[in-house]
């Protein structure tokens, strides 16, 4: 009976190379890495797969190279390709062009930031002046004083697509992925100790890729991380005409960019999941427990895309007609962690991807996968370290 399978399970350890404890975007892409490097890898999951319940679910997320740091804008030139080799190895489409829209205030916070970055680094870019963006942009208003351009190579991941073709080749691979099963304790040490709620496992490398849930599993680690998890309302707007901001139509991703005066940081994709419905969320959520996320009940960031559609997307009914949870899990300067674990240097963190990490799943996979292999990584992570919240870090002991 289940009873004495789990108390089988509890006392048999099983051994692998490594433990990636979250399957997320994040730990399925490192698990996936670690098993074409021929590791004996184990990806755990608390929930049955998929689910809905972290950051990664969803069917669609944007694909952009626009950025104010030149850091992401470079590491995404190696995204596409990586992108690109999954959706040739599990033979499924995981990408579709429909370029990114950036409209912000022209002259001050981030849009010049963005646009400097993107010609910088010669990515195909169109600038729309005032005169001519409503020619490229019908049935969008572009607010006075923004400027606006088109980053050509952005577009829609194919989110939940792309997690189970991540997950199918690395269990190609001969990975193992144990979901349902909850991380209760782990024992640090030159072999690590991973206890779930179905089994004893011990691994010479862990990583701990656990998303909004991090510090909690950290805790166990005697560590805390300055991370603040929030929660998203996903709003879904009904096109007044179907189609009119289709992904068949050619509508492009779009994202507005705040400054000190304008705080809109709002963010659009086509139509598309589900019929003439197009998804346009806002950037700043409020805080939650992830394991109590649905109670909290905060709507304010609605009001503010109500006024945003009626104003600047006319073709829109100004009220959401389905809205949907998700979770970002926020460093202080919205900055990704990638690193060893402060004291112990067989355990590598992957976290605070602070609501924009999904395009990088590949990059950063491959990157923690390097750091867990103890090689020389492929890019210069030093913005990533935890050294930099110095100040701010507080033991769990
Ligand atoms: C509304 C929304 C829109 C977004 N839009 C974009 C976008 O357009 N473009 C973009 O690039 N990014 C976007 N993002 C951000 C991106 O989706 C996240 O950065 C990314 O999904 C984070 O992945 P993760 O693997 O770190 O976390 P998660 O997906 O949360 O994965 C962590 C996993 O760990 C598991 N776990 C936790 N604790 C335990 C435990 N004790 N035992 C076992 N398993 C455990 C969890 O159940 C979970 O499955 C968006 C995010 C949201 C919420
Ligand atoms: O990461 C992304 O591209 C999106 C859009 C901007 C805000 C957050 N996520």
């Amino acid at each position: 009976n289940n009873q004495s399978k789990l108390a089988i399970n509890m006392s048999a350890k099983q051994d692998y190379d490594c433990v990636v404890i979250g399957a997320g975007v994040q730990g399925s892409f490192t698990a996936y890495q670690l098993a074409k490097h021929n590791k004996k890898t184990l990806l755990l999951e608390q929930f049955v797969l998929p689910h809905t319940r972290g950051s990664s679910h969803g069917q669609t997320r944007i694909i952009r190279r626009a950025y104010e740091q030149d850091i992401y804008t470079q590491m995404m030139g190696e995204g596409y390709q990586l992108w690109a080799q999954l959706e040739k190895e599990a033979g499924v489409t995981l990408y579709r062009q429909t370029g990114l829209l950036v409209m912000g205030p022209e002259t001050s916070g981030d849009y010049p930031l963005v646009k400097n970055t993107l010609l910088k680094n010669k990515v195909p870019t169109v600038i729309l002046s005032r005169d001519n963006f409503h020619q490229h942009i019908p049935n969008v208003v572009l607010s006075e004083g923004h400027g606006a351009l088109l980053d050509v190579t952005g577009g829609v991941l194919f989110a939940d697509r792309a997690l189970k073709a991540v997950q199918d080749q690395f269990q190609k691979l001969g990975g193992v992925i144990q979901d349902n099963e909850k991380v209760t304790e782990i024992k640090p040490g030159p072999v690590v100790k991973v206890t779930t709620s179905g089994g004893v496992y011990q691994a010479r490398n862990v990583v701990i890729t656990a998303g909004p849930w991090t510090n909690k599993l950290l805790a166990h680690t005697g560590f805390q991380l300055p991370l603040e998890t929030v929660k998203i309302n996903v709003c879904y707007w009904k096109e007044k005409t179907p189609g009119t901001y289709g992904v068949k139509q050619r509508f492009p991703c779009f994202v507005v960019t705040g400054s000190l005066e304008s705080k809109e940081h709002i963010y659009g994709l086509p139509s598309n999941e589900y019929p003439d419905l197009v998804k346009i969320c806002y950037h700043i959520g409020s805080k939650t427990d992830p394991d109590y996320r649905d109670l909290q009940t905060d709507t304010s960031d609605i009001d503010i895309l109500k006024r945003y559609v009626s104003r600047c997307i006319p073709g829109l009914v100004p009220e959401p007609a389905v809205v949907e949870s998700c979770m970002y899990t926020l460093t202080p300067d919205r900055h990704f962690v990638l690193d060893y674990h402060p004291n112990y240097s067989n355990i590598v963190i992957g976290a605070g991807f602070s609501g924009h990490g999904f395009k990088f799943g590949p990059v950063i996979g491959k990157l923690l996968c390097e750091l867990s292999l103890g090689e020389v990584p492929s890019f210069d992570f030093s913005s990533f370290k935890i050294r930099r919240f110095q100040s701010h870090m507080k033991s769990a002991l």
